[in-house]
């Protein structure tokens, strides 16, 4: 599925970015603030001490040329070691501090987003495939992380630092001061108009990598299908047409980074010589001393290492604007609208009425999944739900989940709208179980319980003694402490939906939905589903989704769905003994030749 781009950063849209951008740094680092106060202070007296350290290199050696004592000389080294170890230690102060705090605060925004995702709507999560979301939530959070910690510390950090530098160098002599300025601003304004050059084979190189990544998580998913099927020749085939493209785009992109630094370095090494020849002729004409020419060569060598900096995070800062737009984006997607005063959950078991309900996917291009479907079913009563595939079965157990909202109709739960009751309390108290359970990696206790520590073990043994399951517990090397793979490997898909069973017994709902839940067992374990679901909707209402007719004998009622519409509703009994009946009809098919023949 492709995912939904977020919006691109339109150039009038910027001020109002920085403007975000700006609101959502200030949040986060709101609650830190006494540790941003440190940092500031640790930041700036290690840019001073920077700034000083050469300053007694230059007294040094006038003093020595002025044949100072050898007790002002030993002095000086002294301190200019013990400052040049001063800024190594606050160096890295400032890093474990910035780190610190930015992945402080950016894990904030990583749990709310990731709350906000888990409470979205399912048209927003079908339009968003989980890596993108991944990519919001983690890649786009770990940018930020960056901008916070690198951009904003660093680059106020190192523009200072210039500053401090130039400013430094004007005080030497003016003229060092002005040659140096215009040199540091056409160094940085050259390099990054050439990062901006390389950036294109990078962006090429990196499309091609994204889709490797991509195709490359496909065929693990589908490993056994395309062994199975036969297809490995066409998965290498694709994998080396992408290797084909891959690498001389690599080899263009490492080509531009590695002109880009030489060039940085052809740049720096211009400005050493210009500054060699400039302290060489203000010293000739005796405008300095020796050690205030040394000065001004040392000085334009630290000039290097901020103005670097700089060009690298103002390139950065594009980046953490589209990563603050896009979080941002998700922050603001609204969720769904939940009961402004919900009226309180009723007592379990509820009855269920959907009256003249109609329902469509996303747009009015896209037909109705459900029209007009109207049943009324008591409380504590089972309705078996038939249907070929595509029927819309699925989507009326969805509509029931409060997944969706009816565009037509109504669907009310003990005589109260849906929409008036709260969702998430409600979905407390449903049981659902699918084709496709979804297993963790963790212990079958966690498993079962969904990571719940309060439901204790004798819990659990009662409910997968209900369900006959404690032989092959018993079977399981370690019992409720085996550990599942990823995927739930190491059980069966039969076993899993025997897990999903023991779950719902845990859980005790009101309402029990079963999609296809036996799908996958065998004859055998069919049997024992026709006991378990009997403990199971024992006393709660039930809704039975399957194409085969002959596993409804606990169903009350029979609804069977065509093209979204109800083209037989009744009494299963009913049903059962009507010669019309297409029920009825595929039961008896199935009783005259002895087969499961009558599947819808
Ligand atoms: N997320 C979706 N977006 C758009 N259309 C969908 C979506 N899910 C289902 N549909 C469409 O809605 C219709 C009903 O689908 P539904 O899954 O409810 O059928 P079903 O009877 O449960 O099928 P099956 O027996 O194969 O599970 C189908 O035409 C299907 O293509």
């Amino acid at each position: 599925m492709r995912s939904r781009p977020f919006p691109l950063t339109l150039p009038w849209k910027l001020p109002l970015l920085f403007k975000q951008a700006g609101q959502l740094l200030y949040d986060a680092l709101y609650p830190q603030r006494k540790q941003v106060l440190g940092l500031t202070v640790v930041l700036f007296s290690t840019i001073g001490l920077q700034i000083l350290d050469p300053q007694i290199i230059g007294y040094f050696i006038d003093t020595a040329i002025a044949g100072g004592s050898q007790h002002l000389l030993w002095r000086a080294a002294g301190l200019y070691l013990a400052i040049a170890l001063l800024i190594q230690a606050g160096t890295v102060v400032t890093t474990y501090l910035s780190e610190r705090i930015a992945w402080q605060a950016t894990n904030r925004l990583r749990l709310d987003l990731a709350h906000h995702c888990l409470h979205l709507t399912l048209p927003f999560h079908h339009q968003h495939p989980p890596g993108s979301l991944v990519d919001r939530v983690d890649g786009d959070v770990t940018l930020l992380a960056r901008f916070f910690s690198q951009f904003v510390i660093h680059l106020i950090g190192n523009l200072l630092l210039l500053l401090g530098i130039l400013v430094v160098l004007w005080f030497q002599h003016p003229l060092a001061g002005i040659i140096l300025t215009l040199f540091s601003g056409g160094t940085l304004a050259f390099l990054c108009g050439l990062h901006r050059i390389a950036l294109g084979p990078w962006g090429r190189y990196l499309q091609v990598s994204a889709e490797y990544f991509g195709f490359m998580g496909e065929v693990l998913q589908s490993r056994e299908d395309l062994v199975a099927n036969g297809a490995s020749r066409y998965v290498m085939h694709r994998f080396y047409q992408i290797l084909q493209r891959w690498l001389p785009l690599y080899q263009t992109a490492r080509l531009s980074s590695t002109l880009l630094w030489a060039s940085s370095v052809g740049s720096f090494t211009l400005g050493h010589g210009i500054a060699l020849a400039l302290a060489a002729y203000l010293w000739r004409q005796e405008t300095l001393s020796l050690g205030s020419a040394y000065l001004i060569f040392h000085y334009t060598q630290l000039l290097s290492d901020p103005i670097e900096r700089i060009r690298e995070e103002l390139e950065g800062i594009q980046q953490a604007l589209a990563s603050v737009q896009r979080v941002l984006d998700l922050r603001h997607t609204p969720l769904p609208r939940h009961a402004v005063d919900p009226v309180p959950i009723p007592v379990a078991p509820w009855s269920i009425e959907f009256s003249q309900v109609g329902f469509r996917y996303d747009t009015a291009e896209q037909p109705w999944a459900l029209q007009e479907v109207s049943f009324q079913l008591p409380a504590g009563q089972v309705l078996g739900l038939l249907g070929q595939s595509g029927s819309g079965k699925s989507t009326l157990a969805a509509l029931l989940l409060g997944l969706y909202q009816p565009q037509q109709g109504q669907i009310t739960l003990e005589g109260i709208p849906l929409n008036h009751l709260s969702l998430p309390a409600l979905r407390q108290q449903m049981g659902v179980v699918t084709q496709s359970v979804q297993l963790f990696q963790a212990s079958l206790r966690d498993n079962l319980t969904f990571f719940n520590p309060v439901i204790s073990d004798q819990h659990i043994m009662a409910a997968l003694d209900h369900l006959h399951l404690v032989d092959w517990l018993l079977g399981l090397p370690q019992g409720l402490d085996t550990m599942l793979g990823a995927n739930g490997e190491g059980i069966s898909a039969g076993q899993a939906q025997m897990l999903a069973f023991t779950r719902i017994l845990l859980k005790n709902p009101g309402l029990v939905i079963l999609d296809e839940a036996a799908s996958r067992l065998d004859p055998t374990a069919e049997q024992w589903m026709g006991q378990a679901l009997k403990s199971l909707l024992q006393g709660r209402t039930g809704l039975i989704i399957t194409h085969r007719p002959q596993t409804l004998q606990q169903a009350d009622q029979i609804l069977i769905l065509q093209g979204g519409k109800v083209v037989e509703y009744g009494h299963r009994l009913t049903l059962l003994s009507h010669p019309q009946s297409q029920y009825g009809q595929r039961l008896r098919q199935d009783g005259q030749t002895g087969k499961s023949a009558g599947q819808f």
